[in-house]
């Protein structure tokens, strides 16, 4: 049997890295094999993107941003999760291909429809069976991140270009009730961790 894809997705500061650590040691206590990765990363490649990527000092055009941010997913999907997931463990990515619609469509204007097409190319007939989607006004994320981390490219970018981000985000969310659930990232962890379990469960229960 083939290994269920997941992901977390949310504008930056949300709280999704909060929960990789929760989401693994539960689904590992019921004796699944969990990957754990990221985007843009997951591997040597991919990393090197990353750090170009997300370097407030790095100069991208548009559609040079959304391309790097597909070739990294080109590798990863290939050296990483498609293996993993043929050998019935299951993926847990810390961002995916909805980061994209949301970062490059949805905050910069990237059109929809051409990252619909990369995706087709890079995904194939690869789809992800759950996403948990942290949602916050960007404010409150804002004032999370700034305690605790130095900016990045994207951290820096104004509370509109969070808001876009945020709203395209939801726009997914409604197109997709199916594949995304939508968390209240301002509810205090344990209640947040207590719903992840509850679909977790779901989850395994209709494997
Ligand atoms: N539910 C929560 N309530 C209050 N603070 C939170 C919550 N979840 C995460 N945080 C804090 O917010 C900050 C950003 O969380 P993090 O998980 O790094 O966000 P992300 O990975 O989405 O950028 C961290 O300092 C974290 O401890
Ligand atoms: C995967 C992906 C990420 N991003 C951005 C969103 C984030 O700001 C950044 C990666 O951030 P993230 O992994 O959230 O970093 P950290 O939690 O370490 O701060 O890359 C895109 O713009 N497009 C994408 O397709």
């Amino acid at each position: 049997m083939t290994g269920q894809f997941l992901t977390l997705e949310g504008i930056d500061g949300a709280g999704k890295s909060t929960h990789v650590d929760f989401i693994r040691d539960w689904l590992t206590a019921r004796g699944i094999d969990v990957v754990v990765t990221r985007e843009p990363g997951g591997t040597p490649l991919g990393e090197a993107l990353r750090a170009l990527l997300l370097d407030v000092k790095s100069d991208i055009s548009l559609d040079t941003e959304t391309l790097l941010m597909f070739a990294a997913r080109q590798a990863h999907v290939d050296a990483v999760i498609r293996p993993a997931l043929a050998a019935g463990r299951w993926v847990l990515s810390d961002r995916f291909t909805d980061a994209t619609f949301a970062y490059q469509g949805g905050g910069r204007g990237v059109p929809f429809e051409r990252i619909a097409e990369l995706e087709r190319w890079v995904l194939r007939d690869l789809r992800v069976d759950r996403t948990f989607l942290f949602d916050i006004p960007p404010d409150v994320a804002r004032a999370r991140m700034s305690t605790t981390r130095t900016l990045d490219r994207f951290e820096r970018e104004r509370e509109a270009f969070h808001q876009r981000v945020r709203n395209a985000y939801l726009s997914r969310a409604e197109a997709d009730i199916d594949r995304i659930r939508v968390l209240d990232a301002e509810l205090p962890v344990a209640t947040l961790q207590a719903e992840l379990a509850r679909d977790l469960g779901r989850l395994l229960e209709r494997r």
